[in-house]
């Protein structure tokens, strides 16, 4: 695992747990329902990110409501919530103000204690296959608290360890952890044996332009996850997800 990640573990630890939240069901959206509706409009699935760290900064909550807003008025089918302060400069409060906007939020974190599964409330939640946690023990954990997992993978032997659990959500993550290079040649090699298991297959990171947009769809995406573009101009939007 490259440095970075070490140091974002570690921050994590040394914060502790925030208090606990309970999900109430009722309130739960559904990324799948989310991303079928945004094609059936004619749209490529994206789910749109907020990510401070590609501004250099901490945003006030008025500007994730902002970004929130934007996305969902750009037709987004969900909206992901980096909420880790130290490297991202996210907080937990950034996933709640987000959900208003009335897009399923996914929450963006490195989780690798159950505990911080209760942190905060979102439709569906992060799982990290590289940061070597009981996936199966987490996928359960996560729908307990009404949070469907997304399993992030970047290697054949991830994507197999994913495909073994009960995920019916699998992110191919083009950025690498260990070297935190970006190749969207990764999704091409990993997303065939993900399509073959019918999963809900998600491509993140690295998409910059409508040519990469519509190269992960032909690769197999049936959703994009796609945050530094969008964070210089959430209009940008309009034009990654025109088919
Ligand atoms: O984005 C980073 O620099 C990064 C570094 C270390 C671990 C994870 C990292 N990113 C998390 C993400 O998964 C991305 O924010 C997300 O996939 C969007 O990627 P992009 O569109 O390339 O910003």
């Amino acid at each position: 695992m490259h440095s970075l990640i070490d140091g974002i573990l570690e921050a994590s630890r040394a914060r502790g747990p925030a208090a606990t939240e309970l999900w109430p069901a009722e309130e739960r959206r559904d990324l799948v329902a989310s991303a079928a509706e945004a094609k059936r409009n004619g749209l490529i699935p994206i789910i749109a990110e907020i990510k401070p760290k590609a501004l250099g900064r901490t945003l006030a909550q008025e500007e994730v409501a902002t970004y929130a807003r934007a996305y969902a008025q750009y037709g987004a089918c969900a909206i992901s919530v980096l909420t880790e302060p130290t490297h991202f400069k996210g907080s937990l409060e950034n996933a709640r103000t987000a959900r208003r906007a009335g897009l399923p939020v996914l929450r963006k974190d490195f989780i690798f204690s159950e505990v911080q599964l209760s942190e905060v409330q979102a439709d569906l939640v992060l799982l990290i296959a590289a940061l070597d946690i009981d996936l199966d023990r987490f996928v359960a954990a996560a729908r307990d608290l009404g949070m469907e997992p997304l399993v992030e993978v970047h290697s054949e032997k991830e994507m197999e360890r994913a495909l073994s659990t009960e995920a019916r959500i699998i992110g191919i993550n083009n950025r690498n952890l260990k070297t935190l290079e970006v190749d969207l040649e990764t999704f091409e090699r990993l997303a065939p044996r993900a399509r073959d298991a019918g999963v809900f297959l998600v491509a993140e990171s690295g998409v910059h332009s409508p040519e990469d947009a519509v190269r992960m769809v032909r690769a197999g995406a049936d959703a994009l996850l796609v945050g530094t573009e969008l964070m210089a101009g959430p209009e940008r939007l309009g034009e990654l997800n025109r088919l």
